[in-house]
């Protein structure tokens, strides 16, 4: 048995308090109340004391591009997993597309499993996808233990992952209605943009103009009517403009089954602040305005946007191509899984939101969308040990020699944030401490089917 114990321990709620959490078999058994300063050594295997540093559940991260097999050059699991351990994650879950094969086939399925043996250094759950003509799949996919589905609703940026009309889309929500699946939706729809293409394509306004809000809008709109009619949990991903939300308090407050994600880049970074040229702030939807920022952390603070993820999409530096500055013939895509919580973090002090956001946003709810809420994102007896111990009150500097993702192109380079991850569990392992890593990976993959019978 294992105990973790810490003055700061912060449980469901965003309660902080101290605790003493025993640990077996790489689950809670029991949580006590205070830090019990009195135990014997002897009585456990071993003690860890996170003492005045915040002792939080890992974080989940519900939206990341792992790319392997297929497009390893630009990630792969090692890299991605010991990316997010560093960063306090102890679940993701991959995107259906940038591998290849891409997850829209249970043969694929079995592939990507395959290709992820021995190489998780935290859990990894599966997105499976949905693309047009494959949904005679997704039974079997489900049975095999996706976590549910994402679709595209414009092209994907990836020629084998081709984005759905509204009657595959209706097609797909047929098949899942009445099993545990669900549908993602990268949304945005491709509207008429007058006279966008003459100009100068370094320029960041050329752009974020040439993808404006109303694309967002109008697919969002398109989404809540369907959620609406199916009744099948839909979730949209990467929400970018401000002025679709209150589409989404229209469909939630209509009992829709709709989740609502934005990343940390959108909080974080502004339009007005990206450098003409400096591809590596591009990604799709585009990061919009600081009024379209502040607009976006409110609704993370009234709880209208439900989780904040990265949307980690990397590939080699070369398709940035940095050196001619092109924003619209660069790869969209941002990466950052390492970064989350100091992130986030940052902007919780700037916009005075709270630990109880943190676990929420970060934790709880990416857990739950991906159907992993019986054994992750809470510190709660029964759940896996999987935690993150930080310091708040200490700083996060980004530079090369500290990203374990495998391309270091980001806009968050030489950037400062506040906390800082020191050690990170997955099911009651030490899997990052202080730049090193567990010798032998711990992570394994979630399999819904699985974690469904051992509930
Ligand atoms: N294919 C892919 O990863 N696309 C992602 N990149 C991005 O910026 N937005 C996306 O949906
Ligand atoms: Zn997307
Ligand atoms: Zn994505």
């Amino acid at each position: 048995m294992l105990l973790f114990k810490g003055r700061r321990v912060v449980l469901p709620g965003g309660e902080v308090r101290p605790a003493s959490i025993r640990v077996s078999g790489g689950k809670i058994i029991d949580i006590v109340n205070g830090y019990i300063p009195g135990e014997q050594e002897t009585d456990y295997e071993k003690i860890i004391d996170a003492g005045d540093y915040l002792l939080m559940p890992g974080v989940v991260d519900s939206h990341v591009h792992v790319n392997e097999p297929g497009r390893t050059p630009w990630e792969g699991y090692d890299t991605a997993t010991k990316a997010g351990a560093a960063g306090g994650i102890t679940t993701i879950v991959d995107m259906p597309l940038n591998s290849l094969p891409s997850t829209t086939s249970s043969v694929a399925f079995k592939t990507k499993i395959e290709a992820a043996q021995g190489k998780l250094n935290v859990d990894v759950g599966f997105w499976g996808g949905v693309v047009p003509g494959n949904q005679s799949e997704l039974s079997q996919m489900l049975a095999q233990g996706v976590c549910g589905f994402k679709c595209f609703m414009i092209d994907s940026g990836v020629d084998e992952f081709p984005y759905v009309t509204e009657a595959d889309i209706r097609g797909a929500l047929e098949k899942l209605r009445g099993t545990d699946g669900r549908l993602l939706f990268h949304a945005e729809v491709d509207l008429p943009v007058p006279g966008t293409e003459e100009n100068d394509p370094k320029k960041y306004k050329t752009f974020l103009d040439s993808r404006p809000d109303s694309w967002e809008v109008e697919a969002i709109d398109r989404v809540c009517k369907l959620c609406l009619e199916y009744g099948v949990p839909c979730h949209i991903v990467h929400l970018s403009a401000a002025g679709a939300l209150p589409l989404v308090q229209k469909a939630k407050e209509a009992g829709a089954r709709l989740t609502i994600e934005t990343t940390h880049h959108y909080l974080t970074l502004a339009a007005e602040d990206i450098p003409d040229g400096a591809t590596e702030y591009k990604c799709c939807p585009p990061i919009r305005s600081k009024e379209n920022q502040r607009r976006l952390w409110e609704a993370v603070r009234s709880g209208l946007i439900d989780m904040v993820v990265s949307d980690h999409s990397p590939c080699t530096a070369d398709l940035k191509l940095l050196d001619k500055g092109d924003f619209m013939k660069a790869w969209g895509g941002i990466a950052s899984v390492q970064f989350g919580l100091p992130l986030f973090w940052t902007g919780c002090k700037q916009y005075d939101l709270n630990l109880s956001h943190v676990i929420t946003c970060l934790c709880e709810a990416p857990a739950k969308l991906a159907g992993l809420q019986k054994r992750k994102g809470q510190i709660a007896v029964g759940m896996d040990a999987d935690f993150v111990i930080w310091n708040p009150d200490d700083y996060t500097t980004i530079d090369t020699n500290s990203i374990y993702h495998k391309n270091k192109v980001t806009p968050f380079l030489n950037k400062k944030y506040n906390g800082k991850v020191l050690k990170t569990f997955v099911r009651g392992s030490l899997v990052y401490e202080n730049g090193s890593f567990a010798e032998k990976p711990q992570g394994e993959a979630l399999l819904l089917k699985h974690l469904k019978m051992k509930l």
